[in-house]
């Protein structure tokens, strides 16, 4: 029996490839903005009740959390679904804003980068599936965590009934005691259509002074962001390559140790959010061009999920590859960091091949 089956809407799922952790029932929800005031806040409540809290930090500081601690909280092994057969209704698909805008959203990021009071924005779009009858919420997430047994799968429920569905391969940070890790990512290439081409694909990446820029300004942020927390901080002196089945990414593994062990994971989870993989550096003056340039609130996409216990303890994912999911719909965000040297054309191109990670999840073979 796979917890997954357990699944009912406004459920929160979340499968790692450690373990699955199905909670619901809450019997007190958070929505402080200040996300430190918010790890705070659970903390108390948790030091009352016990137990876990599980939940989603949004995008931007001036939304809501949508955190809960909830009543009945299972754990399992690593999820093991099988691949589903075709489960998606008819639909039809509409982008927002349109390619040819997104291009044009890029092209007006770079005179800003290149005069260097921006060194990176990541810009995003939005892909819409309307759909002709209900999304069979559970196939979808089986299908899901059966194609993605490296990263996260998970499902938020959000504060209007939506739902935040998403197969994540990025870790914010996980909590273990006084250690914690931390697995930034940035830097992208797709996966090739046949072996030589993937290679080919990986070692441009690993080659590519772009991505390696895109990549630094994310540990250089999240360093800054850890130090003050840390007796000791472990950080790779270059990135590796880490591989999902649509993409290569470049990946700098962080380890630390706390001075103070009551640091929990969601304050740590508060200190690094949003890195520069989601929005940019400096941290300012990108918020301030994704507000100017995209199109969209981006919500909770970009944001953050996962769970705190009562110990501290706990694993937040970056809430990337991911849709804002209604009965009848799915907003599909995929975003791609902008830097000096970036393309319009080749970074439209990244954000479609993100894309697919949820398109295969739901079976479908879309070319964007
Ligand atoms: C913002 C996204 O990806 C981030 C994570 C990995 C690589 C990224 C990149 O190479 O641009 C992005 O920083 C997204 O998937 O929507």
């Amino acid at each position: 029996m796979e917890l997954i089956d357990e699944y009912q809407p406004g459920s929160f799922f979340f499968a790692t490839p450690d373990h699955t952790l199905l909670a619901g029932d809450p019997r007190q929800v958070f929505s402080e903005k200040d996300t430190f005031a918010l790890a705070d806040q659970v903390s108390a409540a948790l030091t009352e009740h016990g137990g876990l809290a599980v939940g989603a930090l949004p995008y931007d500081n001036t939304g809501e959390a949508h955190v809960l601690l909830p009543r009945t909280a299972l754990w399992g092994g690593p999820a093991k679904p099988g691949p589903q057969p075709p489960f998606l209704p008819g639909y039809r698909v509409s982008n927002d804003p349109a390619p040819a805008e997104y291009e044009r959203q890029v092209a007006q990021a770079l005179p800003v980068l290149r005069r260097g009071d921006l060194q990176k924005v990541v810009l995003a779009r939005t892909l819409l599936l309307e759909l002709d009858a209900p999304l069979d919420m559970r196939r979808m997430l089986a299908n899901l965590t059966a194609m993605n047994t490296h990263g996260y799968t998970f499902a938020a429920p959000l504060p209007l009934g939506t739902t935040l569905v998403s197969a994540s391969p990025e870790m914010l940070v996980r909590r273990t005691g006084s250690t914690f890790m931390s697995r930034p990512l940035a830097g992208s290439q797709p996966r090739g259509t046949d072996p030589a081409q993937d290679r080919a694909n990986a070692q441009a990446l690993l080659a590519s002074k772009k991505d390696h820029d895109e990549h630094r300004y994310v540990v250089e942020a999240e360093v800054a962001a850890l130090r003050p927390f840390c007796r000791r901080l472990s950080v790779p002196g270059a990135p590796t390559l880490v591989s999902t089945p649509s993409m290569w990414h470049l990946c700098t593994p962080i380890t630390g140790e706390l001075i103070d062990p009551s640091v929990t994971a969601l304050t740590l989870a508060a200190a690094l959010h949003p890195t520069p993989a989601v929005c940019g550096s400096p941290t300012p003056a990108a918020r301030e061009a994704i507000a100017q340039i995209e199109s969209f609130d981006r919500g909770f996409y970009t944001g953050a999920v996962g769970w705190v216990d009562a110990d501290g303890d706990g694993e937040w994912a970056v809430a990337i590859r991911s849709a804002e999911v209604t009965e009848q719909s799915l907003r599909l965000y995929a975003g791609a960091g902008i830097v000096q040297a970036s393309s319009p054309p080749l970074e439209l191109a990244e954000t479609s091949a993100k894309f697919q990670t949820l398109l295969r999840g739901m079976g479908l073979d879309l070319t964007l």
